[in-house]
C-alpha cells in the first residue's frame, strides 16, 4: 500500500458534478488495481456555495484545498448567479482560488484521437499529427486587474486594466520553455505586440531568455494570426506559451480540433507539485442534469493529476489508454457522436472506461 494521498474535490455547479462523479470512480478503479490510497474530501465552491454559504470561495474550501495534495474541480457558474454582483459571481472564485493557491499556469494539452477525427469540424489531413500543448498564464493580466464604472461624457463607462510585471512572464514563459524541451522543442509565444504595451514587454522577455534555451525553435504569433494559424496548421504547433485571456480563448479554439470541448483536460499549477486538475469546459447550464456530458475531459485530467502530482505514470497512461480504447471501439457520448441516436449517458461512458483500465 503506498502512501495516502489527500485530494480535494469540488465538484461545483451545472455539469460539474456529473462528470466529477465520473473520475471518482476512475480514483476508485486505480486504487483497486495500484494498491494507492486516496482520501478524498468534498468541499461547497461556486453557485453552490453562494447558495448555502453567501460566498463562492468558502474559506472552509480554501482550507480543504490547502491541505490537501491536489484538487479535481468540476465547474462553476450558471445563469441563475449571472446578475450577481461580482464578489458574489461563482466565476469571482473561480479567479481567487487560482491567486490563493498560487496556480499561475494552466496547461492544456490538446491531443487529436484518430478516432475523432470524425467528429472534428476540420479536415482530417488538415488534423494529421495534431498534438498541442496551450501554456496559459493564469493570476494575471486583465482578469485580475483593476475593473471599475464611471460616468463618462458618453454615459456609463466600464473600465477592465490589463497589466503584467516581468516577474510573472518569466516564470510562465520559463516553464512553457521547459515542457517544449520535454516535447518536440517548439514554442510559438502569442501576444499582441504591435499594440498592447503588455504584449511587448511579454516579448521583450521571451526574447531575453531564450537564449538559455537554444534547444527551441521559437516563434513569436500575434494573437489575431494564432487563432487562424490553429486551424489552417493545427500540426505545426508544439507548445504555445500566452497570457490569461489569449490562452482562455484560444484553448477553447484547439478543443475544437480534438471533436469537443468535453475532451480537453487541464493542469493549473504553481512552484511545486500541487496543482488543481479541471476539465477546461464549464458548467455547461444548456445540458445539466440530462447526462450528456462527456465525462472525458474530467478523467483525463485526472490522469495529468496522477502523473504530474503524484509521480503515478504508469496509471496515468493505463487511464489514457483505456480512454483511446473506449473510443476506438466506437462508444461516443453526443458531443462526439455522428449518430446522435446511439450516444451514450456521461456514466455509461464512466464505466466503459473504467473497465478498461487495465495494468500494463
Ligand atoms: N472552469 C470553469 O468552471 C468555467 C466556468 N465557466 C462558466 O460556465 C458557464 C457556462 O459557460 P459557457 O460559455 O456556456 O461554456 P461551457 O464550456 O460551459 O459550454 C460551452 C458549450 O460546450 C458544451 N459542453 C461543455 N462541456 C461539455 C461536456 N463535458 N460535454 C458535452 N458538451 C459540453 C456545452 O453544452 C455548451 O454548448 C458560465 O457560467 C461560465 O462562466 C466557463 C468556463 C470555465
Ligand atoms: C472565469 C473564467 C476565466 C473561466 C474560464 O473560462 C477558464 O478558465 O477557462
Ligand atoms: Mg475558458
Amino acid at each position: 500500500m503506498s502512501e495516502t494521498k489527500k485530494i480535494a474535490v469540488i465538484p461545483g455547479d451545472g455539469i460539474g458534478p456529473e462528470v466529477v462523479a465520473e473520475a471518482e470512480k476512475v480514483l476508485r478503479r486505480a486504487e483497486e488495481l495500484y494498491g494507492y490510497s486516496f482520501e478524498t474530501e468534498h468541499a461547497l465552491f461556486g453557485g453552490i456555495a453562494i447558495d448555502e454559504k453567501g460566498t463562492p470561495l468558502p474559506q472552509e474550501t480554501l482550507e480543504v484545498c490547502k491541505s490537501a495534495d491536489a484538487v479535481l474541480l468540476g465547474a462553476v457558474g450558471g445563469p441563475k448567479w449571472d446578475n450577481n454582483s461580482k464578489e458574489l459571481r461563482p466565476e469571482t472564485g473561480l479567479l481567487g482560488i487560482r491567486k490563493e493557491l498560487g496556480l499561475f499556469s494552466n496547461l492544456r494539452p490538446a491531443v487529436v484521437f484518430d478516432c475523432l477525427k470524425e467528429a472534428s469540424t476540420l479536415k482530417p489531413e488538415v488534423l494529421e499529427g495534431t498534438d498541442l500543448m496551450v501554456v496559459r498564464e493564469l493570476t494575471g493580466g486583465i482578469y485580475f486587474g483593476e475593473k471599475f464604472r464611471r460616468e463618462s461624457e458618453h454615459g456609463e463607462e466600464a473600465v477592465d486594466t490589463c497589466a503584467y510585471n516581468v516577474t510573472e512572464i518569466e516564470r510562465i514563459v520559463r516553464q512553457a520553455f521547459e515542457i517544449a524541451q520535454g516535447r518536440r522543442k517548439k514554442l510559438a509565444s502569442v501576444d499582441k505586440a504591435n499594440v498592447l504595451e503588455t504584449s511587448r514587454l511579454w516579448r521583450e522577455t521571451v526574447n531575453r531568455i531564450a537564449p538559455d534555451y537554444p534547444d527551441v525553435e521559437l516563434e513569436h504569433v500575434l494573437v489575431d494570426n494564432c487563432a487562424m494559424q490553429l486551424l489552417r496548421r493545427p500540426a505545426s504547433f508544439d507548445v504555445i506559451v500566452t497570457e490569461n485571456m489569449f490562452g482562455d480563448i484560444l484553448s477553447d479554439e484547439a478543443a475544437m480540433l480534438t471533436g469537443s470541448i468535453g475532451m480537453l483536460a487541464s493542469a493549473s499549477l504553481g512552484e511545486g507539485s500541487f496543482g488543481l486538475y479541471e476539465p477546461v469546459h464549464g458548467s455547461a447550464p444548456d445540458i445539466a442534469g440530462q447526462g450528456l456530458a462527456n465525462p472525458i475531459a474530467t478523467i483525463l485530467s485526472l490522469a495529468l493529476m496522477f502523473r504530474t502530482t503524484f509521480g503515478y505514470a504508469e496509471a496515468a497512461d493505463a487511464i489514457e489508454v483505456a480512454v483511446a480504447k473506449v473510443l476506438d471501439e466506437g462508444h461516443r457520448t453526443a458531443d462526439i457522436a455522428v449518430d446522435k441516436s446511439k450516444a451514450l449517458s456521461t456514466s455509461q461512458m464512466g464505466d466503459l472506461i473504467v473497465a478498461a483500465i487495465q495494468k500494463a
